[in-house]
């Protein structure tokens, strides 16, 4: 086995690692990028980009399907599944060409093959070829889809959101696992491209919301279009000829048998941090396994090991696994002088039709943070202007502030054009804006933000009243 030495080690070529390396490398050391599997980063090959070209072609879909509400007659639509999955491979396939052109220029010297783990806190060895001494190691090895292996022992069609991408046609039917953002987005986008979808929810939760009002908004919009089995537990899955049969058990106990061509398993991602031999580390972990980090410096413990991305398990998300990769790589290069990075905002967004988003604090943080400190203000979309005439009336949105203070806190929301609603309320999250603020500021007409200075109004009336007089044995989360 070969040996070398350098000054910060980043394990993982991601998009975490790569932003990682180049501040290490920015900062004057000399760093080395190890990475086990493909390069191309999760984003482009089977995340972000491959999920959104697949949305894409099932919104082209059902705008033609919606087109007769309108008095327009687009005539016998064709789903050509070949056509839709090329795309998908073809435009991913750009995607990954963009980070390959960019890993080219990492010098061959800095780059290692091979998967790395810890054999002493500032030793790693890759493979079984090369030890790595680095005084300085950055953990950005990603996340990867839980796949219980009762439900894999059914045979290959049993899979993570990552073999979707390489269809290279649209199956007949899929039983879909799990009601996260991954289960949604794409449960719906193959139903609009009319595969047959049924999607298995062991509760009633909706992607990332956790305000129980826009959560029951969310299931009413999303189950009126696809097949939503709530309260429904898969209990196995097994072979059946060419096809799949899933057995499962609804709420009311009774028991159903189903056959399906694939089974697209959604029931979550965990970090991959459990082979990287961090028991030789004397690293304090939390109750998953993964390390316990300052999200400001991306640094575990007082160590000189900091770990950024999905890895962290702290915000699974694209533009969080920039910051933390920027941020670990900074403050691994300058250790042990660790300095607080730009944390944002938080901003997620579940590209479903309506989509779902939240900015700023969510619901259960603040029940938890400010029970009985926090007003509600909310709009549904039912009849708001714009959003009728585009035949997209559907929704709810929750904005919270804080009495006393008029602050904006956050919010949670399923709405036409969610993405764009919840930047503006990130932003105003971040910029530290009262609602009295942001009502001051321009909207026009017709568009759907009227909606949200609707829920802005509502907002402002209920923080000038104050919190409700707290009573016996009733939860008091929000004032509302
Ligand atoms: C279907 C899907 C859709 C998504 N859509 C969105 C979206 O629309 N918007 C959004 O913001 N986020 C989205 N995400 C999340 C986003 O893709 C991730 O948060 C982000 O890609 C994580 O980047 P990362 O650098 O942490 O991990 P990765 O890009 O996965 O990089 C980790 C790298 O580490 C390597 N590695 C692991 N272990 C080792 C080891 N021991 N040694 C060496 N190398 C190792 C892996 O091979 C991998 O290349 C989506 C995710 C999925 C799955
Ligand atoms: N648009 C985006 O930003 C986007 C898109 C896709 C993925 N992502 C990222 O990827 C992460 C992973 O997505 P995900 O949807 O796999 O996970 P998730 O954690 O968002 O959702 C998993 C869902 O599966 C359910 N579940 C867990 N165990 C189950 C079981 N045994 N049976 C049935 N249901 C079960 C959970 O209750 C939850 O609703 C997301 O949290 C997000 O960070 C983001």
């Amino acid at each position: 086995m070969r040996s070398i030495a350098t000054e910060v080690a980043v394990i993982g070529a991601g998009t975490a690692g790569l932003n990682a390396y180049r501040a290490a490398r920015a900062a004057g050391r000399r760093a080395v990028l190890i990475e086990g599997g493909p390069y191309g980063t999760t984003c482009a090959r089977v995340g972000c980009m491959p999920s959104k070209l697949l949305i894409a072609a099932a919104e082209a879909a059902h705008a033609l399907a919606a087109a007769p509400g309108f008095g327009v007659h687009p005539g016998a639509v064709r789903v050509d599944g070949a056509a839709v999955m090329a795309r998908v491979r073809a435009e991913r396939d750009r995607f990954v060409g963009f980070v390959l052109d960019s890993v080219e220029q990492v010098p061959v010297t800095d780059k290692l093959h091979g998967h790395a783990r810890f054999v002493a806190p500032d030793c790693l060895q890759v493979d079984q070829h090369t030890e790595v001494r680095a005084p300085r190691v950055v953990i950005a090895t990603g996340s990867s889809p839980v796949l219980p292996p009762a439900w894999l022992a059914a045979g290959p069609r049993v899979t993570g959101s990552d073999a979707v991408f390489d269809w290279t046609a649209l199956p007949a039917s899929v039983a879909v696992i799990g009601s996260g953002i991954i289960g949604l987005e794409l449960g719906q986008a193959l139903h609009r491209l009319g595969v047959r979808v049924a999607l298995y929810a062991r509760g009633d939760s909706m992607a990332q919301l956790g305000d129980p009002a826009v959560g029951m908004a969310a299931a009413q919009a999303l189950a009126r279009e696809l097949d939503i089995r709530f309260h429904t537990v898969v209990k196995a899955i097994a072979a059946d000829g060419q096809q799949l049969l899933v057995r499962s058990r609804d709420g009311e106990g009774r028991l159903r048998e189903e056959r399906y061509d694939h089974v697209l398993c959604a029931i979550g991602r965990q970090p991959n941090v459990h082979q990287l031999g961090l028991e030789t580390t004397g690293l304090v972990m939390d109750r998953h396994g993964v390390p316990l980090v300052d999200p400001h410096t991306m640094q575990c413990g007082a160590s000189a090991i900091f770990i950024a991305g999905d890895a962290s398990n702290e915000r699974p998300l694209l533009p969080e696994a920039v910051d933390q990769g920027k941020i670990a790589g900074h403050n691994a290069a300058r250790y042990p002088q660790v300095a607080p990075g730009l944390r944002r905002t938080p901003l997620a967004v579940a590209f479903t039709e309506p989509q779902i988003a939240t900015a700023g604090a969510s619901y259960r943080t603040l029940c938890a943070s400010h029970a009985g400190r926090f007003a509600t203000g909310q709009v549904s979309f039912e009849d708001q202007g714009r959003s009728r005439v585009m035949l997209q009336n559907q929704g709810l949105l929750r904005v919270y502030g804080e009495f006393g203070t008029d602050r904006f806190l956050g919010a949670e929301m399923v709405a036409p054009r969610a993405e764009h609603l919840a930047h503006l309320l990130a932003w105003a999250c971040q910029a530290g804006l009262t609602v009295a603020a942001m009502l001051d500021m321009p909207f026009y007409h017709p568009v759907v933000e009227e909606g949200l200075r609707t829920a802005l109004r509502d907002l402002s009336r209920q923080l000038a009243q104050g919190p409700a007089p707290a009573q016996d044995g009733v939860p008091c989360c929000p004032g509302e």
